[in-house]
């Protein structure tokens, strides 16, 4: 396994050149936050906004709206509950971030569903949180896009059937080969399997074990890929800016939050762009 190191930012987080603008930088549609969980698409949501993403938009229970405007106006908002919005924001869409506080519910089902019908091969889906647990539980197979997966062990377990402490190196690039997808398999020590290869991160610490933390963790996903053309070397680079920033902060911090990083994502990119 190859360790995920601090030079991964220097070959990804590119000098922004001075004719761009916000088209430059990827359109990000993120789905989900039902009643009970709006916090996680709202963390979400923020995490691609700080990342840099060109444009986000935010689709989700009604109940969460002015709530995410007060973290986050820069988010444009619709409702879930419109099938309509839901096809025109996932076609929009460079990046498709579907899951965090999504819930398994019918309505839950039937969103997924729609994505799954309306994403196309040019386009990037990261699937975390409530939608790997429905695709698991419904049994439903990835539509042809670039998938990205970020599960945690138990969410892993429940797709790719490997029990946690069964959950090895071989064992796990056989499951995600057959899936043909990007796999972000999160712990305290996160692993990653992509095309060229499989990665362990090296920055981390227990202040991030609260929840919330993976939500934000597939925001900077969603950001990172929607700007950097390198999408293995973008979701890397995700996967240690994100821990390296909480092991910043838990220097100081007996538990670090996630709106804590996500706030810390813009100065933490200037000091490592690409020079
Ligand atoms: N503020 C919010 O709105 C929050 C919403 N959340 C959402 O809640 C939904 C359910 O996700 P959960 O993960 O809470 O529930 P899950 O039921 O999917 O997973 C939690 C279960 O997995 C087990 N587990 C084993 N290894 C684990 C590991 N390495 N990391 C995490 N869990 C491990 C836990 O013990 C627990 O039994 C998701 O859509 C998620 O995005 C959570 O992110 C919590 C915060
Ligand atoms: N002890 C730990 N050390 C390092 N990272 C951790 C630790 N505990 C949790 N994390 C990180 O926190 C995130 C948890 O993701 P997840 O369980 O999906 O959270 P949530 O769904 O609540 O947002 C992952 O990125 C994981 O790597
Ligand atoms: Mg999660």
């Amino acid at each position: 396994m190859t360790p995920i190191r601090e030079n991964i930012l220097l070959h990804t987080i590119r000098k922004r050149p001075a004719d761009s603008f916000k088209g430059t930088y990827g359109h990000v549609t993120l789905i989900g936050g039902n009643v009970n969980y709006g916090g996680a698409i709202i963390m979400a949501s923020s995490a691609a906004v700080y990342s840099g993403a060109g444009l986000v938009s935010t689709l989700t229970d009604p109940v969460n709206r002015s709530s995410l405007h007060s973290w986050c106006p820069e988010a444009m908002f619709a409702d879930f509950h419109d099938q309509t919005e839901v096809v025109r924001l996932t076609e929009s869409a460079d990046v498709v971030v579907l899951g965090p506080g999504l819930g398994t519910d019918a309505l839950a089902q039937q969103i997924v569903q729609t994505v799954f019908t309306t994403v196309k091969p040019r386009q990037v889906l990261v699937v975390d949180g409530s939608a790997i647990t429905l695709v698991a539980q419904q049994k439903l197979q990835f539509p042809d896009a670039e998938i990205i997966l970020t599960p945690h062990q138990m969410e892993w377990q429940r797709l790719s059937g490997i029990s946690i402490p069964d959950q090895t190196e071989s064992a796990n690039q056989a499951a995600v080969s057959r899936l043909k997808a990007t796999v972000v398999l999160k712990s305290h020590r996160t692993e990653v399997y992509t095309s060229t290869g499989v990665y362990q991160n090296t920055t981390g610490t227990p202040a991030q074990a609260t929840g919330g933390m993976g939500d934000t963790l597939a925001g900077i996903v969603g950001g990172f890929v929607a700007q950097f053309s390198n999408h293995s070397n973008a979701v890397l680079a995700a996967v240690y800016t994100h821990s390296a920033i909480a092991d910043q902060l838990a220097e100081n911090q007996y538990v670090v939050l996630p709106h804590q990083i996500i706030q810390n994502l813009p100065a933490f990119m200037k000091v490592h762009e690409a020079k």
